[in-house]
């Protein structure tokens, strides 16, 4: 039976490498790629067509980080599909990111260096924004913008007797310590990224609590130090180019220097093969690879607190009503201002 998987981002990197990965391991899966950019996304489909003649890739615009997008998205994936098999929550950005280069050497020289290589803890730092919807946009694209299609789509994910699958493509660099619960948009802090994907983590085990019992799992992996547009980004290019050689090295000592995009996605692909009871809702699953350039799949469990997790999901659904307000008040708004317009 044909599988419906929805991946966002797909255009790029982990995203792109999973959609590959799926193609090259089940002749039944139906791809639906969900991107912002409808040019980037037909060079994808056409990337992956080349290598899979006869596959069903479709594509879906959707900005994840806008709310008006999201809804329309949902709105054109409910009359396209009677059910989604598989949700991938992988768009995700880190805009304006800064290297402590003094943290890096102090830690270089430190017993937390592994760890640092693995989280990039004490590391990294971003400069958020607002977005159009009044959203922290790190906040709205790698969390809320997916929250809001989960909910969106819960005719097609819940639905008896079928079992429907939703994969975040969460980091290790989430942190506990960089999430507020009085912040949950992070604000005022200088993590939003490490704040977003702790908050993913939270997520997906309160749905994991609330949606189980209608056929819905949710499941949170790390892809590990992957190359891609977004770690580009972190650094000037010619330093990438100047310090390969030594992350092709570091990679013999710490298995989370995945780097290429197709080890990157081993885990999100490893959880297409696994029946969702056989997982753990606390567990984020790792991809890693080997000394030996052997790639495989580790959970760890997350440092997750029930309580703080089940008051986050609530002030989630508080903020969805708040947004969908806000957005039928401005169309009411545009309403009267368009029959202002016809009477003049
Ligand atoms: N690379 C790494 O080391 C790690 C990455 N991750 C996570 O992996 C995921 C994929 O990132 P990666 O492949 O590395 O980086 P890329 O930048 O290659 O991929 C990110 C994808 O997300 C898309 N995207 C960004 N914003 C939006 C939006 N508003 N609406 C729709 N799509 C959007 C991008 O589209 P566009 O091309 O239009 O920008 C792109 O396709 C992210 O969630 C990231 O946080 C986690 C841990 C480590
Ligand atoms: C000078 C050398 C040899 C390396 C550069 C150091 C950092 C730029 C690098 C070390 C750990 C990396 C890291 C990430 C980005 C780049 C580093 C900070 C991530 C934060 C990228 C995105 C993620 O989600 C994490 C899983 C990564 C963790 C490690």
């Amino acid at each position: 039976m044909e599988k419906v998987v929805v991946v966002t981002g797909a255009n790029s990197g982990i995203g792109l490498a999973l959609c590959e990965r799926l193609l090259s391991s089940d002749s039944q899966v139906r791809l639906c790629l969900a991107c912002r950019n409808m040019e980037r996304a037909e060079a994808a489909r056409a990337a992956l067509l080349t290598s899979h003649s006869s596959a069903r890739v479709d594509l879906l615009h959707l900005d994840v980080g806008s709310v008006p997008s999201v809804l329309g998205a949902a709105e054109e994936v409910k009359t396209r599909y009677s059910r989604i098999d598989f949700l991938y929550l992988n768009a995700g950005i880190m805009p304006n990111p800064t290297v402590d280069i003094r943290a890096f050497f102090k830690g270089l020289f430190s017993r937390n260096v592994i760890n640092m290589f693995a989280t990039a803890e004490g590391l990294l730092t971003q400069q958020d924004q607002l977005n159009s919807d009044g959203l922290q946009e790190v906040f709205a694209t790698n969390l809320f913008g997916h929250f809001l299609l989960i909910r969106e789509l819960e005719p097609l994910l819940c639905q008896p007797g079928h079992t429907s699958r939703l994969v975040w493509t969460s980091s290790s660099n989430a942190r506990r310590s960089a999430f507020s619960i009085e912040d949950i948009q992070h604000r005022r802090g200088k993590e939003p990224y490490s704040s977003s994907k702790y908050a993913s983590d939270m997520l997906s085990l309160a749905l994991n609590t609330h949606k189980n019992k209608q056929g819905l799992f949710s499941s949170v992996i790390c892809p590990g130090l992957v190359m891609t547009n977004l770690t580009y980004g972190i650094l000037p290019s010619f330093f990438w180019t100047l310090i390969m050689p030594i992350m092709w090295l570091i990679r013999i000592f710490t298995n989370t220097f995945t780097l290429t995009p197709y080890a990157g996605a081993e885990a999100l692909h490893w959880m297409f093969l696994q029946k969702p009871e056989s997982l753990d809702p606390r567990a984020k699953y790792h991809s890693l690879t080997s000394g030996l350039g052997t790639n495989y799949t580790e959970p760890r469990i997350m440092d997750l607190d029930d309580e703080m997790t089940e008051v986050f999901f609530s002030k989630l659904l508080e903020l969805e009503r708040a947004v969908r307000r806000n957005l039928s008040e401005k169309t009411a708004d545009s309403e009267h201002y368009q029959q202002y317009i016809n009477r003049t």
